[in-house]
């Protein structure tokens, strides 16, 4: 049986509620990964959560370029008007490959390749991400189950293989503009993403002209 990591944790106020704050370092990396709470979630009844990847450009540097930053604002909202839910924020920037690579990726994108052969032309995996740390601090905040906000049903998958019971998933559509649209094509045809409302850029041009 492995031994779960031993979470620090402190009290958050912020502009989307009073959570509270994990911490832990994963034992074999020494990555440091967060993760925020609300409400009760070792009560046995399925937790909604969303198990986020770090994206300093998207999450913190209001990039438009993704869906992340919406994704994360969306989530952590969904559970403060729940009163409930766990939001596991899992410091692998890039789909794992770092914020360096990223960047790289994104020049290739700039000359014309999309997110999937950027990668590709880089000689790294379209998509490295581990999620062994969000199963284990799930485990170890005492979450018996989970409704998952995500559109990626290889990360239901994944989870779902280290053990986490996902009792259902709950589309995260949010954050679409003129400067993701390729993008979001993308992650539906060649990534599998469930995107069930594909937008319509010129909708979308059209909204923010009227
Ligand atoms: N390599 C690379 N990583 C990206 C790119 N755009 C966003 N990311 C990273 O992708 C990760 C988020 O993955 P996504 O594919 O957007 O979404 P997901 O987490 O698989 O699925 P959702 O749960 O629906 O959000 C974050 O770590 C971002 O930093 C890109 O163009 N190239
Ligand atoms: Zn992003």
């Amino acid at each position: 049986m492995s031994t779960l990591p031993s979470l620090v944790s402190c009290w958050l106020p912020t502009e989307l509620g009073e959570f509270q704050l994990h911490g832990v370092a994963d034992p074999s990396t020494g990555q440091e990964h967060a993760a925020l709470t609300m409400g009760d979630v070792a009560d046995g009844k399925p937790v909604l959560t969303r198990v986020h990847s770090e994206c300093l450009t998207g999450d913190t540097l209001f990039s438009l370029k993704c869906d992340c930053g919406p994704q994360l604002q969306s989530a952590i909202e969904a559970i403060a008007a729940e009163g409930r839910g766990a939001l596991i924020y899992l410091r692998q920037e890039g789909r794992g490959i770092g914020l360096v690579n990223k960047i790289r990726a994104y020049a290739l994108q700039q000359a014309g390749a999309d997110t999937v052969d950027a990668n590709r032309l880089l000689g790294l995996p379209d998509d490295s991400r581990d999620y062994h740390m969000a199963h284990d601090m799930l485990a170890a905040l005492g979450v018996a189950s989970v409704k998952l906000m995500t559109n990626n049903p290889g990360k239901v998958d994944a989870l779902r293989k280290l053990g986490t019971v996902v009792t259902e998933r709950v589309e995260l559509i949010v954050g679409q503009n003129p400067h993701n649209h390729g993008y979001l094509d993308t992650k539906a045809r060649r990534m599998g993403h469930l995107i069930s409302t594909p937008m319509n850029l010129h909708d979308l041009v059209n909204k923010e002209q009227s």
